[in-house]
This record gives structure tokens, sequence and C-alpha cells, in this order.
């Protein structure tokens, strides 16, 4: 979820806006009509999935950048949460992650009313994250920095680890596949182990459900493969898995299902298949992506 094209983005969903209010007079057009459509027949109960967002509305000014959102991430799943740059998807993680609180709407997580709870809060429940931009901390070796994100106030159950901090950060690193380079600084890590680091860190918290930012962007065939058997099987483990991402790209063999969202709505959602099918999809990448 990068932000180099936000700015046009906002220049988009500007133009966007102008020509609904054109339209007003008119109605909607059958493009606009749709994925409200798609909007309207969601209704989902807060225990229909691990998480589960009700009608979350994000508003920066006069800017909807998530508009009326609802979806349910079933345990044990890995779901695709797709949309063209600009579309929200950061926006709509922030709020369920704690980074600000939705305008309107409800989040609730394993059940329970989560909506505004604030980021610490949200990783002691299960919920972690990586970002597109990895920010480790380069004073520190590769196990440094993933004992530094244990948290040893929680049961650690993953792979029922035992013994000290150290230990726990080792077995993880191996976990990930960087057993063999715990002592490296991270700046001595490819790309494709900065990835892993960041899943390491994540992973640290012992979390349920993982949101995982663009994992793909910048890596090889090969690295792509490979990191889609980590993740599935840290799913195989018990992790339910969101993937983010602005197109398809290393997706199709991964996730079990999208979401596809644009201008803050959700376009449309189903199996890969259905999704690479969808002419809305189509139309909204206008051929790129997918
Ligand atoms: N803090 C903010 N203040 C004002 N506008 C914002 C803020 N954060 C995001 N936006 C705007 O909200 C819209 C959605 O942005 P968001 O970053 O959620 O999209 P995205 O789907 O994650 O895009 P990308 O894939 O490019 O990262 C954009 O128009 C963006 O400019």
């Amino acid at each position: 979820m990068s932000t180099e094209s936000n700015a046009d983005a906002t220049n988009d969903r500007a133009t966007n806006e102008a020509q609904t209010d054109e339209s007003e007079p008119d109605g909607p057009t059958t493009a606009e009509r749709e994925p409200q459509t798609e909007a309207a027949s969601d209704a989902y109960g807060p225990d229909d999935g691990l998480l589960v967002l009700q009608n979350v509305t994000k508003r920066f000014g006069g800017l909807t950048a998530v508009d009326d959102l609802s979806f349910a991430v079933e345990e044990g799943e890995i779901l695709g949460f797709i949309g063209p740059n600009g579309a929200g998807k950061s926006t709509t993680f922030n709020c369920v992650t704690g980074v600000y609180p939705p305008t309107a709407g409800t989040v609730h997580y394993d059940g329970e009313d989560v909506t505004g709870t604030a980021a610490h809060g949200m990783v002691k429940r299960g919920l972690a994250r990586t970002f597109q931009s990895f920010r480790p901390l380069e004073d520190r070796s590769v196990l440094d920095n993933v004992a530094l994100a244990l948290t040893p106030d929680r049961l650690f159950s993953l792979s029922g680890f035992r013994g000290g901090l150290r230990e726990q950060a080792r077995a993880i690193c191996e976990r990930v596949g960087l057993g063999d380079r715990t002592e490296l600084s991270p700046s001595e890590l490819p790309h494709a182990g900065l990835l892993r680091l960041e899943l390491a860190r994540a992973l640290a918290t012992d979390p349920d459900l993982l949101l995982i930012d663009e994992p793909f962007a910048g890596l090889s065939g090969g690295e792509v493969e490979d990191v889609s058997g980590l993740l599935t099987e840290l799913r195989e483990e018990g992790l339910t898995l969101v993937v983010v991402d602005h197109n398809m790209r290393g997706l199709l063999s991964l996730i079990d299902r999208a979401i596809v969202i644009r201008f803050g709505s959700k376009l449309a959602s189903g199996t890969p298949e259905e999704i690479r099918a969808n002419e809305e999809v189509q139309e909204a990448y206008l051929g790129g992506g997918l």
C-alpha cells in the first residue's frame, strides 16, 4: 500500500465525485449503482468471522476514503483484500488496527466490539500487521529485532515454544527461513529477507490474524513462490491471513477468497476465478494488474 500515487488517486476520486455530482439529476449510472448493490446485500453479525467490519466509513475532511464497507474474515482462511491505488485498503486496515477510529461503523474481533481500540490493544488481542516499508532497527541483529518484538505477557502458543526470549526469537527466525542469518544486520538482508524479518516480527506477537501488506512487491517469481509457501504453512498451523495488495500478481494460487474495493466501497467478492472473470473488476483495473 504505497503512498506514491495517493495524489493521483485523490485526483481520480475528485474526478469521480465531480462526475457523480453532474449525474445527480438523472440518478447514478449503472457503474455507480452496482457496487452499491453489492454493499447493500452485505449483512454481517459480530460472530460471522474472526474479524467483522460492519458499515465502516472513514472520512478525512471532505474525502470519504472508506465508504460503508462491510465484510468478514473467516477463521483459517487466506483472504485477498485488493483494490487499485487509493481505493482505501490502508485506511480500512488503519481503522481495524487502531491507527485511528472509523468515522462510523463497527469492528468486531473474535466476537467482541473492538471499534476504536488502540493499536497495542489490538496486538494483545491477536491481530498483527506487516508493513511494506520495513522498519527494522538497523543497529540490532536480525535475532535482536525479533526478540524485541516478542510479547512475553501472552501465552506463547506458536509451535509450543518454551525457553528464553532469545530461544523463542531463534525458533521464529528458523520458522521464516532466517535461521542461518540471525546474527546479520537487517541492512545485510536482501529484500526477500527483510520481508521474512517483517513476518518474524509480526509472528513474535503471537497473532491469530495476520494482515500482510503487499508481500510480493519487489520479489522475483521464485521468491513469490517461496513466500507463498511460507504463508500457506502459517495458515496450516492455524493462522488466519489477510493479504492486502493492489494487484493479483502471485495471489491467485495463494488466496481462498478475495474482496475487491474501489473508491472505499466493495466492488466484488468471491473466489480468485470469480474475481478474475468479473467485468466490473476488469474495468476498474483497465486491463492492468489482473
Ligand atoms: N491521513 C489521511 N489524510 C487525508 N487523506 C488520506 C489519508 N490517508 C489516506 N487518505 C486518502 O484516502 C484515500 C485512500 O487511501 P489509502 O491509502 O487507504 O488507499 P490504498 O488503497 O491503500 O492505496 P495504495 O495501494 O496506493 O496504498 C486516498 O485518496 C488517500 O489520499
